[in-house]
């Protein structure tokens, strides 16, 4: 099941041997939006700084994924049925928080999570975009079990989750790993980096002290740090520092999916291109796979294989990468895609703007959730749900334009 480890890593490289603790160098222009017109296809993308550099990515990782070995895999049901086994799979995914009234009275609950199914397969990036609060996060969370979901499955080398008790839980807990938003909070502000790195090994009983701290040493390099700077503490650091120091956290258990939940939100646009081109790097290496969760369409679109998009709790539509920003099928991801500006004066955009305010995920409305912003809506779409139509290969949208 261990994805073939002979990917070259890529060539364009913020991160040098130099870099240690230096002020941290990118241009601000490294985070623009590449627009279609610049790039292409994104089979011929380049580094999130911008530079070219080769394309081994999308034909190795597919490569690997066919390399999966599957026969002791169980498929669950759903929609989605690729050739490959998936990595991760997702069913039905719901994770509703409920509300109480002072005195402890159950009031009603945030639908934060509704019906969320997709797969992760080895050695990709799933991207997750919506707008604030549509439940990125909490799927994320819910995934990787720190929130339990109240509906649903999660399926991982296709083992349902929720059935595995114990030691069994714990080691395949263990192949599922988190990069946090904030990396201020995220580490403790009184224990040393390299402690912090070490923890997971720590509670996972892993190796002897001696071990722990190589590991550790060796994990700080590889993220761009000297080995001595492992006594160093978390305030000593910069915010992408911290956040390199976070990925190496992640690494430690050997992981093959890392959870990246807003990885890079909180730093300086100037230091996000660092961060990404960190995680790309670490992916070719150890075939990693990512659910990458952001409202940065731009980021997304540079990192994700596939994408996902939510709204209300809902997976509206998902598609590949190329696919989804070429030919957006939903209303409401042709609302989210107006949005981003395209970098060339001679491309005319045409924002669709929606109208209403994003109702509330306590009280949702009937039928299609979208109902009520979307420029196009139907009687049919005030009382039923839609079902998930496969528009293309790999191409799913939950809207009733596309029904059947
Ligand atoms: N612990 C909780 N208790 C109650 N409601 C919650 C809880 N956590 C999240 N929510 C609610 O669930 C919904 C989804 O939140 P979530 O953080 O997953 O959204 P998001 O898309 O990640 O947003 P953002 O991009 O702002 O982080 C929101 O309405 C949020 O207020």
């Amino acid at each position: 099941m261990t994805p073939s480890p002979s990917v070259e890593p890529r060539k364009t490289n913020l991160l040098t041997d130099t870099d240690h603790l230096s002020p941290e160098p990118a241009s601000a222009t490294d985070l623009r939006p590449v627009s279609q017109e610049e790039t292409g296809s994104r089979s011929d993308r380049q580094s999130f700084s911008g530079k070219r550099e080769a394309e081994p990515d999308r034909k190795e990782r597919n490569d690997r994924i066919g390399s999966v070995e599957s026969s002791d895999l169980v498929k669950p049901v759903g929609l989605i049925q690729p050739s490959a086994q998936p990595l991760l799979s997702v069913r039905g995914l719901q994770k509703h928080f409920p509300v109480r009234s002072a005195l402890g009275r159950r009031t009603g609950s945030v639908q934060a999570v509704n019906d969320v199914s997709f797969d992760i397969y080895p050695g990709e990036t799933f991207g997750l975009v919506g707008e604030s609060g549509c439940g990125k996060s909490t799927t994320g969370r819910a995934v990787m079990n720190l929130i339990e979901p109240t509906g649903g499955e999660v399926w991982y080398e296709g083992q349902d989750l929720a059935k595995l008790k114990g030691a069994r839980l714990k080691n395949m807990r263990s192949n599922i790993q988190m990069v946090f938003q904030d990396p201020y909070t995220s580490l403790d502000p009184r224990r040393r980096i390299g402690y912090a790195i070490e923890e997971p090994l720590h509670i996972h009983r892993r190796g002897s002290k001696n071990e722990r701290t190589e590991r550790a040493m060796s994990l700080l390099e590889r993220v761009g740090f000297r080995p001595d700077q492992y006594y160093r503490y978390p305030h000593e650091f910069s915010g992408g520092q911290r956040q390199r120091i976070g990925i190496a956290k992640a690494l430690a258990l050997e992981p093959k999916l890392l959870i990246c939940d807003e990885p890079v939100s909180a730093l300086d646009v100037s230091i996000q291109s660092q961060v990404i081109n960190l995680l790309e790097e670490i992916q070719q290496e150890r075939g990693l796979s990512y659910l990458f969760v952001a409202h940065d369409l731009s980021v997304v679109r540079h990192i994700a294989d596939r994408v996902g998009v939510m709204y209300l709790g809902g997976l509206v539509e998902q598609a590949p990468t190329d696919e989804l920003f070429g030919n957006p099928l939903h209303p409401y991801t042709q609302s989210l895609l107006s949005a981003v500006p395209i970098p060339n004066p001679r491309v005319k955009k045409e924002r669709v703007v929606l109208s209403g305010e994003v109702p509330s995920p306590l009280n949702p409305p009937s039928g299609c959730t979208f109902h009520t912003r979307c420029p196009f809506a139907m009687d049919v779409c005030r009382s039923v749900v839609p079902e998930r139509v496969q528009a293309s290969p790999g191409h799913e949208v939950q809207c009733h334009l596309y029904a059947t």
